[in-house]
């Protein structure tokens, strides 16, 4: 459901809440349509990274650089992170690979997907993960269950995909219904087919020194994605994350210190959080509550990854509400260096990474390099 109410990002440490104003939806930078940044074409940088592409984003080359950067600086516009444009060259790249494969050994990547209920913006979600993989040629296989079903139906589906060859990749979309138990349902996936990563064995290799998981779990490794191939430098960087659930948060976190950033957590409990995230270099913000963070937070310079997807009551948009992250955007772009939109930021990024978990799974079960 759409939040009636709306901040307006315009008082100073609390986020007001007001009506929708049509006022409020005014781009704010003056350069900001020129200011896309299109990142050049290049493998995911997943299996590959470091070699960034960009020239680095206004504020992030050095502390000074970043120092210089006012604040005040009404010109002062960030780079947005086009997340829809590089989610469809990773889609392009994916399409040539599984070409490739089908072409060398006859095998085309197989994606299961467990709906449980009726939720509208799960049947969205399922919805769109399933064209994204005709798109790509990995075939889709669906099973729709019935709010009411028990846990050990679903278990029953998921013991079938473990067990079937031409499946590489299941995946039980969230949230499921209250009376089912998460952890044995997520347990059950074979963590060799577990391309969602949620999987308590697949976090904890995250988590170790040395050990690597089979799958990293889609939304982060999209914010990672994004982050390299916009050339932000993140070893010995500050990072701060905002949130800290098990399917984004606490796995960005783990990820970011992989690639050697300082990383501090912001959660509900933390006090100042603002202060926190002002010293970082690096923002992921995955909470779920509008215009959370102000323009305020933010170190003049820093690159933003917004994950948050609030719908807010907009009358006119065809669908009656809009979307929007948790970040103020109107503040935020006047003063990070690097800022991803909602939408078009964060979200096909996760899509496009959970199509090459599946690829990366289907090359792995055949032994294809
Ligand atoms: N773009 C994409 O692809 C995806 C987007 N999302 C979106 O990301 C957002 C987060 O999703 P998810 O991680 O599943 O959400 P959860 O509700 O599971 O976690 C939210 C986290 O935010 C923290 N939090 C809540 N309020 C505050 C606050 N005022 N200040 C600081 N921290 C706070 C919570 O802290 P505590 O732990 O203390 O409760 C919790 O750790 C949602 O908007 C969701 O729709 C999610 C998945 C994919
Ligand atoms: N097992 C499981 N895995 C998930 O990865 C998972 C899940 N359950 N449950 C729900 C969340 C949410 N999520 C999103 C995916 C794509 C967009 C996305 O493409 N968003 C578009 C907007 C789409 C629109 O306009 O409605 C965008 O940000 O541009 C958003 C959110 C995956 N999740």
């Amino acid at each position: 459901m759409a939040s009636s109410i709306l901040s307006d990002c315009s008082s100073s440490a609390t986020s007001r809440l007001l009506p929708l104003r049509r006022a409020l939806l005014a781009p704010p930078c003056r350069f900001r349509p020129a200011t896309v940044a299109a990142p050049p074409r290049r493998p995911l940088a997943i299996a590959a990274p470091q070699l960034p592409l960009l020239p680095r984003a206004r504020g992030m080359a050095s502390a000074s650089a970043a120092a210089a950067a006012s604040s005040t600086d009404s010109d002062a516009c960030a780079k947005i992170i086009d997340g829809k444009l590089v989610a469809k060259q990773i889609r392009e790249e994916i399409a040539v690979e599984i070409a490739k494969m089908k072409d060398a050994i006859g095998v085309v990547p197989g994606l299961a997907v467990i709906l449980v209920g009726s939720r509208k913006d799960s049947q969205t979600y399922v919805r769109n993960k399933k064209k994204a993989c005709e798109a790509v040629g990995i075939k889709s296989y669906e099973v729709n269950l019935p709010e009411d079903s028990s846990e050990d139906e679903v278990l029953k589906h998921i013991t079938t995909f473990n067990s079937d060859p031409s499946v590489h990749g299941i995946l039980v979309q969230l949230p499921l219904p209250h009376h089912m138990n998460d952890e044995n349902i997520l347990n059950a996936v074979s963590i060799e087919k577990d391309v969602d990563g949620f999987h308590p064995l697949n976090i904890g290799r995250l988590a170790m020194q040395g050990r690597d998981p089979f799958f990293v779990p889609c939304t982060p490794k999209g914010c990672m994605e994004l982050l390299h191939r916009y050339g932000v430098e993140i070893k010995g960087k500050r990072a701060v994350v905002i949130g800290r659930s098990n399917i984004v948060g606490m796995p960005a976190a783990l990820l970011l210190q992989k690639a050697n950033a300082t990383v501090s957590i912001v959660h509900s409990n933390t006090k100042k959080p603002e202060e926190i995230t002002r010293q970082a270099d690096i923002v992921i913000t995955a909470v779920g509550v509008a215009n959370l963070v102000r323009g305020s937070w933010i170190k003049p310079g820093a690159a933003i990854i917004d994950v948050g997807i609030n719908p807010v009551d907009d009358p006119e948009s065809p669908r009656g509400y809009r979307l929007v992250g948790d970040v103020c955007y109107e503040e935020a772009s006047k003063i990070a260096g690097l800022i991803t939109p909602v939408p078009g930021g964060v979200g096909p990024m996760t899509i496009a990474m959970l199509l090459s978990n599946t690829l990366e799974s289907a090359k792995r079960i055949h032994k294809f390099k």
